[in-house]
């Protein structure tokens, strides 16, 4: 590896969930403030709106550890010791300028009959609703469920994107992978055409914790939610196109989660080679970028490694925000090619996907502004709205 990784103690975190395991008994705890990252409903529609992903599915299918694994760095195999959850666990996910959601972990079976769960009130906020499947298991109950979830949250809220997560794959066969896959797929699509309900769309995914598979699909799951996806994409084509790059991933570092990438196809193998990347420069920054007095995870703007792969492919990871890296494959001699001369002779012209990923940071940056302009005018026209509302209601302007 050449290059470094150098960054030094920028925070870099998902918000912690709290402690589950401390959760009030029920559902729900409905405190204000959802103490221990346990949502109090009574304010679930303060504060700033974050799109809402929900964990579903059957008892032991592997929500939780799907969770821990991508956004806390859980090994795979302590989810082997984790504790059933009993009631609706909810975590903060604000790791990126881009990603910022709320991920609700179910227990399984929840009841939808129960007074105490007020589905609708979940439903209407939800963006995306996870469904897991245990696919090393039978799933005859899971695909009746699956069927009522998803009958009960497009009533609430037609807008949802439904992902089924055909979880556990790791211990099957690539045939049988295939063949499960199918199978559930024309099952929950009979279960919809039966029920009139045709033109709800199902996304289906094979995953399993074991490998980068969880990752990928996390990614697709949260790009649907990204209004800036295309944006993003754009730039992205731009550059690599100016810059002689095959292909460009845009990640956010914690999770590992791809929020953009270009164009071109994506195979497992490259995403697989980035994820590990993203690895080694937080591992060995971990390891010699921080001194004792620095915590948290060693990221900031002087963060970059770059790797020669044994085939003439050069990997570049670059920061460009503060939770944000893009990764690129090029070929080294793109990656050599120098821009424009300066004026000054002594001057050495930079690269060219140097200069070029200067001008992408920038723009990047430009969008993230316009975002965080368009908030708060947001912000500031329901406060209008709610002072105005609050003097015609009994204030001294009330004309009556
Ligand atoms: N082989 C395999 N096992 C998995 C995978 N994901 C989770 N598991 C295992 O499945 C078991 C149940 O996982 P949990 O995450 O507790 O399941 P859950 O859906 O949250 O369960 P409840 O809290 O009871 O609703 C654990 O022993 C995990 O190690 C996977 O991808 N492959």
């Amino acid at each position: 590896m050449r290059g470094g990784a150098a960054g030094r103690g920028a925070a870099l975190r998902a918000e912690e969930p709290g402690d589950e395991d401390s959760a009030a008994a029920g559902y729900y705890d409905d405190a204000p403030g959802g103490e221990d990252g346990v949502l109090g409903f009574s304010d679930s529609l303060n504060g700033e709106v974050k799109p809402r992903i929900l964990l579903m599915g059957m008892r032991r299918s592997g929500k939780s550890s799907i969770q821990k694994v991508v956004f806390h760095k859980m090994s795979p195999n302590e989810t082997l010791f984790l504790e059933s959850t009993n009631k609706i666990c909810r975590e903060d996910v604000s790791s990126s300028s881009f990603v910022s959601f709320q991920i609700w972990d179910f227990p399984g079976q929840i009841d939808f009959f129960d007074p105490t769960f007020d589905y609708e009130m979940i439903f209407r906020g939800t963006g995306a609703l996870i469904f897991v499947i245990d696919s090393q298991d039978d799933y005859v109950e899971a695909l009746s469920r699956l069927h009522l979830t998803v009958t009960r949250a497009y009533k609430v809220n037609p807008e949802i994107n439904f992902e089924v997560f055909i979880h556990k794959v790791d211990g099957l066969s690539d045939d049988n992978k295939i063949e499960k896959q199918r199978d559930i797929q024309k099952r929950a699509s009979d279960d919809l055409a039966d029920a009139a309900l045709e033109h709800i769309h199902l996304s289906f995914y094979l995953t399993s914790i074991y490998d980068h598979s969880i990752f990928e699909a996390f990614s697709k799951v949260v790009q649907k939610l990204i209004p800036q996806l295309p944006t993003l994409e754009n730039l992205l084509n731009i550059f690599i196109s100016n810059s002689g790059i095959e292909k460009a991933f845009l990640f956010d570092v914690v999770s590992k989660i791809n929020i953009a990438t270009d164009s071109s196809p994506v195979d497992m193998q490259t995403y697989e080679l980035c994820c590990d990347m993203i690895d080694v420069v937080i591992d060995i920054s971990c390891i010699y970028g921080l001194t004792d007095s620095e915590a948290g995870l060693p990221y900031d703007e002087e963060s970059m490694a770059i790797i020669h792969l044994n085939n003439t492919t050069v990997m570049y990871l670059k920061e460009v925000t503060k939770f944000l890296a893009i990764v690129c494959f090029v070929r080294k001699e793109s990656f050599e090619r120098k821009g424009f001369l300066t004026n000054r002779q002594s001057e050495a012209p930079p690269r060219l996907i140097d200069y070029n990923f200067h001008c992408f940071k920038k723009a990047i940056q430009e969008v993230f502004d316009v975002r965080v302009e368009v908030q708060q005018n947001r912000e500031l026209l329901s406060q209008r709205r709610w002072s105005k509302l609050t003097v015609t209601n009994g204030g001294p302007s009330n004309p009556q």
